[in-house]
């Protein structure tokens, strides 16, 4: 058997053509959503990564304001960054790129980001509607890559309802908030969230109707260990700078041999990394239309802006 690709760039392409809709109808109400992002230090997965995400909303039309701090920034020179973004009414929605360079505290950067802005849905407030499972008008936004791979799996009618989900890797940005977006009534699949201390990780991922791999081991999961018509999907990626061409060799966590015994297998690159940023556009531009709306606490918002 030979799987079917999830194909990522594709149906990043699809999501991002439905938002052409909405984001001139924001622009014909005199509003533009704004994508922040702040990236400190000069990592060069994280520069390319935010590089992007800023190509990305140059292609559907929404603002970009990049702000860039040296990775000898101190905790306070990050959190009056954040300040400033939430103060910035250009900026709609914005993200604190991940990892911050060691020394930093991520959890306080994220607990200072309004959760009316907060692109990303990592906001604890924002994560604790998603584990409250609220949906509709007081919903959250979601984490976009959890976002992103059950968008890839729907739009393939990948069946998920009663089905077994094997989650490798329990980080905050992927596999933690997967596993809850998951188990939310009405996508209802029964999910085990594995990791490094995992016994026997191989039996859990057998047994799996879908695999999502997010560690960072390159090719990690073996064909052996993937139920013959699985779905698999490649998160996790790791990058090796060539020091003499300056070009990075990516590799993600699944051996490519997988794709002979899967039934559906979402490449890396190609797979889970542009929906990840379709995900996080629809999010400024939901960030921007409950802005726009003014719907106050029954949105994101903590607060209804009069001036928009
Ligand atoms: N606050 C925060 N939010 C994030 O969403 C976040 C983060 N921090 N830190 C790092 C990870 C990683 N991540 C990726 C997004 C897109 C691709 C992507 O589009 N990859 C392309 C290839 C890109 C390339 O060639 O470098 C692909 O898979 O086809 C990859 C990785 C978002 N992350």
């Amino acid at each position: 058997m030979v799987a079917i690709t999830l194909d990522g760039i594709a149906t990043a392409t699809a999501v991002k053509g439905e938002l052409a809709g909405r984001i001139a109808a924001l622009k014909a109400k005199g509003i533009t959503p704004g994508l922040g992002t702040l990236l400190v230090g000069d990592d060069p997965g994280s520069r390319s990564y935010v590089a992007g995400k800023h190509r990305d909303c140059a292609e559907v039309g929404i603002e970009s304001i990049r702000v860039d701090l040296p990775a000898t920034a101190t905790q306070a020179d990050v959190e009056e960054a954040i300040k400033k973004l939430n103060a910035d009414p250009a900026v709609t929605g914005y993200i604190v790129q991940l990892p911050l360079p060691k020394g930093l505290d991520e959890h306080a950067a994220l607990e200072l980001i309004d959760p009316a802005k907060d692109a990303d849905g990592l906001h604890p407030m924002n994560l604790g509607r998603l584990v409250m499972g609220i949906e509709g008008e007081l919903a959250s936004p979601l984490p976009c890559t959890p976002a992103g791979i059950v968008e890839l799996l729907q739009r393939y009618d990948v069946p998920l309802s009663g089905k077994h989900v094997t989650v490798v890797g329990r980080g905050l940005t992927v596999g933690r908030p997967l596993g809850l977006l998951l188990t939310r009534k009405g996508i209802d699949s029964t999910v085990t969230l594995t990791h490094s201390r995992t016994v026997n990780i191989e039996d859990e991922i057998r047994r799996a109707d879908v695999v999502v791999a997010a560690v960072g081991v390159p090719h990690f999961i073996k064909p052996e260990w993937v139920k013959p018509g699985a779905a698999v999907l490649d998160v996790g990626i790791t990058r090796v700078e060539n020091a003499e061409t300056g070009k990075a060799k990516l590799t993600g966590d699944v051996d490519p041999a997988v794709a002979e015994v899967a039934g559906y297998f979402s490449p890396n690159p190609g797979g889970v990394g542009p929906m990840t940023r379709a995900m996080l556009l629809a999010n400024v531009v939901k960030a921007a239309e409950l802005a726009a709306s003014c719907t106050a606490q029954a949105g994101w918002l903590s607060k209804c802006d009069d001036s928009l």
